[in-house]
């Protein structure tokens, strides 16, 4: 299991990660998900010691990283795919990684067959590999202790649609075996579809997490009016802070609420129904004020808003 607890990074006048704290357990797989520059990539440097905490803390199954004896064996790392030695050849880098954990050779083998990289590529020197073949180098060296956990930073990133099935496949079967996995991405269909749980990242601070079902479910109406600016208004004054997404708007309230509020003053309503316009919407919207791109659902006032 890995914890993390009130976990705070600053760089001079700015925080990088706030007050930050999720748990990632054993037979789930994990996804971190955030926008770029939102704080995933330095909240792992922290988890494995390679970036100091301002303050808080991460345990990996009870323990600080940097105390774990021969760490490769419990705790698989992958956080930057290009950062390995470019004129070491591949089996060379693995071959380093299995004699610093005191494996024999042959577990090499066993990992390039894994990750599906070539006797031929494995003897080109990393500098001549593309994205996805560091990719799969990073996953083999992360795998070649056979941890009881991983910690892949974007492990996705240059895999081919195959690539990402596959990597897929491997995460699953390694969290039903009772691994543990924490995965981050920018990207929500990259994790979506292999996450068990979501930690979501904007600016630093966590805006949701649970799982991609109650995060869901839990997500509100979504309602069209004829006359909209009117009935946003009656929301907002009853207490209510609707939200603009994609076409129309979101609110944190049961369709009853709305209804009624929408009936007591005549209002026509063209739709009104449980938001489920999916996790894409959510995420966009949870993070709205973090995105660099100017998103409708960061906006709340009616201006623009179509009837
Ligand atoms: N050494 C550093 N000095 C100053 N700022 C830094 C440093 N490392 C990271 N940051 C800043 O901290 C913020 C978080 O960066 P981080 O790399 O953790 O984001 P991320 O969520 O991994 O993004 P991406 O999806 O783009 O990889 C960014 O604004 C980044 O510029």
């Amino acid at each position: 299991m890995i914890k993390v607890e009130n976990l705070t990074k600053r760089y001079g006048g700015f925080t990088a990660v706030d007050d930050v704290s999720f748990v990632a357990e054993p037979g789930r797989v994990t996804g971190f998900l955030g926008p770029n520059g939102a704080g995933k990539s330095t909240t792992m440097r922290m988890m494995v010691g390679l970036t100091r905490a301002d303050s808080g803390r991460v345990t990996i199954g009870g323990h600080d990283y940097l105390k774990i004896p021969n760490p490769g064996r419990h705790v698989g790392v992958l956080l930057d795919a290009s950062a390995q030695h470019a004129g070491r050849t591949g089996r060379e880098i693995l071959a380093l990684s299995a004699a610093t954990m005191g494996l024999p050779e042959s577990r090499v083998d066993e990992m390039l067959h894994l990750v599906s990289l070539t006797e031929s590529e494995s003897k080109r020197r990393v500098r001549n590999y593309s994205l996805g073949m560091r990719q799969r180098l990073g996953i083999a060296n992360a795998l070649m202790g056979d941890p009881q956990v991983l910690i892949l930073d974007e492990p996705a990133n240059g895999l081919d649609p195959a690539g990402i099935r596959w990597m897929r496949g491997l995460l699953k079967g390694y969290a039903d075996r009772g691994g543990t996995v924490l995965l981050s991405s920018h990207l929500l269909h990259e994790v979506e579809q292999v996450a068990d749980e979501l930690v979501m990242i904007g600016r630093g601070t966590i805006v949701a997490q649970g799982k991609p079902s109650e995060m869901l479910t839990n997500s509100g109406t979504f309602f069209r009016a004829v006359e909209q600016d009117q009935l946003i208004a009656a929301l907002t004054s009853s207490g209510m802070a609707p939200v603009a997404v994609a076409d129309g708007f979101r609110v944190d309230a049961d369709s009853l609420q709305v209804g009624k509020v929408a009936a007591s003053l005549g209002i026509t309503m063209i739709e009104l129904r449980p938001a489920d316009g999916g996790l894409e919407d959510l995420f966009l919207e949870l993070t709205a004020d973090t995105q660099r791109e100017a998103y409708p659902a960061g906006a709340t006032t009616t201006e623009g808003a179509q009837a």
